[in-house]
């Protein structure tokens, strides 16, 4: 164990639980009151919704992992970890009972730690399938002293323990008054996020919404409600194929007073999630102070170095999109040599492990293939046909995915329909196949069409 004035950094992970209140914001003020403590924590798994184990009459735990890295002791570590506990309310009433907050220190090190307050390994750790899933997301080949398994790796552990009576579900977060995703879940529904582009020059509606017009505002997004759009995603600065970008000011004065009408004159909006179409870290910051719940970046922070530290700090839920270069050089960087879904993957992982590093959380990341960005029209097709497969890559278990085919020119090509907005019908077929492929989330301007399109889809698909 360290001495006392040992200050060099140790790596821990620590499970993280929830079953009272707001879960998921309980699990995230830990980690913010962590850092607070000088505990850096470094990653996160993706959060599982979990049936209790022991005392059976309780509600549903959120569970998770995250990796930290340290200057204290083991013992040190626990007196901060229960002092976090307590700062957020817990109350100890039955053990192994409700807690609005559980940090249970799983690993420090290598170290194999015996003392009347603390053991580590995790005295539970290898019976408990919430606990290991998440582990073996951060560290699914490493090999622990776990004593009498010292050779066993967790992730050949985890494949042996008994499935749990019901299975753990990943859960993503968008904002506390909207349902969470469950993207592991094989009876969810799909989600419909309706796009509004308060731009002049969008492919397919461009001018149709005039950001000034603020009452023709009103009635698009009462329409869109009332069509089943659950999302709204809202653009200032169109990214077809050869666009050219119009400046942060422009694209402020666009989306800004559009969001905080709807925030603050449409209630039917309230339970209705607010999505803001930025690589702009200003405006996504601003977005956010005026009522956004999501950032959807095409860029996944490439453009703005900013971006990821904003996502960060603004602890929104935020949409990680495959794209390269910028509109204007995109449709030329189409080569995938290992394959458009294998290059994908790939490169979202890197996505993912930047977003991390900028201390974006796991359960706040939907992924989204980007088609129509840097892919040709077979590409974009693939993209569907193999969304299954591309859900299911190493790395990319467990999020929410979202799939914006709407109108797009490949639709255009195959149907030979030159005018975007009449793509209803090639839209239509895309949906279908998102939702056969495990989308989540489907990005459209049709939005009643798509909503019908999207119920008999999940009728068809979405079995338990
Ligand atoms: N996450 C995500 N965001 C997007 C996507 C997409 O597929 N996924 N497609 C877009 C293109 O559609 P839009 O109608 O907004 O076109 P525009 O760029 O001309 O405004 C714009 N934004
Ligand atoms: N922003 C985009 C708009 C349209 C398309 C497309 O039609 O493929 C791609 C990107
Ligand atoms: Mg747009």
């Amino acid at each position: 164990m360290g001495t006392e004035n040992d200050t060099r950094i140790h790596r821990a992970f620590i499970a993280l639980g929830s079953n009272m209140g707001d879960r998921i914001g309980m699990v995230e003020r830990a980690c913010l009151e962590m850092e607070r403590a000088g505990i850096k924590v470094k990653r996160t798994s993706s959060l599982f919704e979990t049936a209790p184990m022991y005392v059976l009459d309780q509600d549903p735990f959120i569970n998770g992992v995250c990796e930290v890295q340290t200057t204290l002791t083991p013992i040190e570590l626990l007196d901060v970890l229960q002092s976090i506990e307590n700062g957020l309310g817990r109350k100890k009433i039955i053990d192994k009972g409700p807690r609005s907050i559980d940090l249970d220190i799983l690993l420090y090190d290598q170290e194999i730690v015996n003392h009347e307050r603390l053991h580590i390994p995790h005295k539970l750790m290898l019976e408990r399938d919430f606990v290991l899933r998440p582990l073996c997301q951060l560290i699914p080949h490493e090999q622990f002293p776990i004593p009498g398994k010292k050779a066993e790796t967790f992730l050949s552990h985890l494949n042996s323990l008994p499935a749990p009576p019901s299975a753990p579900f990943s859960t993503t977060q968008i904002s506390s008054t909207f349902p969470t995703l469950h993207p592991t879940d094989p009876g969810r529904p799909t989600h419909i996020m309706a796009i509004l582009n308060l731009t002049p020059d969008s492919f397919s509606d461009g001018g149709l919404h005039p950001p000034t017009d603020l009452t023709a505002l009103t009635n698009t997004v009462r329409s869109f409600i009332a069509s089943g759009a659950t999302i709204i995603d809202i653009g200032g600065e169109s990214t077809r194929p050869g666009s050219a970008p119009v400046g942060e000011a422009e694209e402020l004065s666009r989306v800004i007073p559009a969001i905080k009408h709807i925030r603050t004159s449409i209630p039917e909006a309230d339970n209705i999630a607010i999505s803001i179409d930025t690589y702009r870290a200003r405006v996504a910051e601003e977005a956010c102070a005026a009522g956004a719940d999501i950032i959807n970046d095409v860029s996944s922070g490439l453009m703005d170095p900013d971006m990821l530290p904003t996502m960060a700090r603004t602890g929104k839920s935020v949409i990680l999109m495959h794209m390269r270069g910028t509109p204007t050089t995109m449709t030329k960087l189409t080569h995938y040599p290992d394959g458009v879904v294998n290059g994908v993957a790939a490169e979202l992982r890197d996505r993912i492990r930047a977003a991390e590093d900028a201390g974006i959380r796991r359960w706040r990341i939907i992924l989204d293939p980007g088609l129509g960005f840097a892919k040709n029209q077979l590409q974009d097709l693939t993209l569907l046909r193999d969304l299954g497969r591309l859900r299911c890559a190493e790395g990319l278990e467990y999020f929410p995915w979202l799939m914006g085919p709407s109108r797009k020119r490949f639709i255009g090509r195959i149907t030979g329909v030159e005018k975007a907005s009449e793509r209803v019908w090639g839209t239509a077929a895309t949906v279908s196949a998102s939702v056969a492929g495990g989308a989540d989330i489907v990005r459209v301007h049709d939005v009643k069409e798509m909503w019908q399109v999207a119920r008999v889809a999940d009728a068809i698909y979405r079995v338990e």
